[in-house]
């Protein structure tokens, strides 16, 4: 059986202050990393052997597959990079706290932006110096494909080409891979993989560096998907995510 992990980084810094992140390059937190060395040390024993790894380029991700590896003796595998792996560009919302935000405009709207298939929130201006197009690590992509705010639709229109081209290709020569990216760059990514509706989308929130397993036969079907991990600790965990963006949650 054929097997592609998905893995989203630990926590990071402003999951902690809970300020919504997209592009922004923010840091693991100490617990992002105790989480990241756990879900190593979890694929270790459950016998994983990966072939390839493919990461996003911000370092939350890096750093937590980085992590991972080493946990497993992995370190020496092929890693790819790739921006069209980053997280959900969260426009002018980004570095704003997420309860103070549900304050302001209540929490349904949150919820819109932050699981809406198709509404993203408002565009940074092309003058405001956190536009992608002025970043360094940036300047290989066409400016027509850098986002300046994006819905989860746009997120996976960009990460599609890459998955289908790159990463799910390889799969044909390997037979575990692991992704590590970002809680909506892999919802868009799931949401693709099991033809989950747009409506339904909304309902998936994706727990922190908790290894999130496809298998496929040999025709490339996906035939399973399950997490590793205590059901009922994971459950708790999602419903924290959902919460981030409540009023009452600070
Ligand atoms: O802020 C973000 O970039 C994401 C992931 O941390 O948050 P949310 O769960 O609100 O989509």
């Amino acid at each position: 059986m054929k097997k592609i992990v998905l893995l989203r980084h630990g926590e990071s810094v402003w999951n902690k202050e809970n300020r919504f992140t997209g592009w922004t390059d923010v840091d693991l937190t100490e617990k992002g990393v105790e989480e990241a060395t756990k879900a190593g040390d979890l694929l270790k024993e459950k016998g994983f052997k990966f072939d390839k790894a493919y990461t996003s380029y911000l370092k939350r991700a890096v750093k937590t597959l980085n992590c991972v590896l080493d946990r497993m003796d992995q370190d020496w595998i092929p890693v790819e990079k790739s921006w069209r792996l980053n997280e959900k560009h969260y426009g002018s919302l980004q570095g704003l706290n997420k309860s103070e935000t549900a304050e302001k405009y209540g929490d349904e709207q949150v919820l819109i932006w932050r699981r809406s298939y198709d509404i993203a929130p408002q565009p940074l201006k092309e003058d405001d110096p956190r536009n992608p197009r002025f970043e360094l690590r940036y300047k290989d992509v066409p400016d027509s494909e850098l986002p300046r705010t994006e819905s989860l639709k746009d997120t996976v229109e960009r990460i599609l080409p890459y998955w289908k081209e790159v990463i799910f290709p390889s799969l044909e020569t390997s037979d575990e891979i692991l992704v590590a990216a970002h809680g909506n760059s892999l919802r868009g990514i799931i949401k693709y993989l099991k033809n989950i509706p747009d409506d339904e989308i909304v309902h998936l929130n994706l727990p922190t560096a908790v290894p999130y397993v496809f298998e496929f036969d040999d025709n490339m079907n996906l035939v399973n998907d399950y997490f590793l991990g205590d059901p009922e600790e994971i459950k708790k965990l999602m419903d924290a995510v959902a919460n981030q963006g409540k009023k009452d949650k600070k």
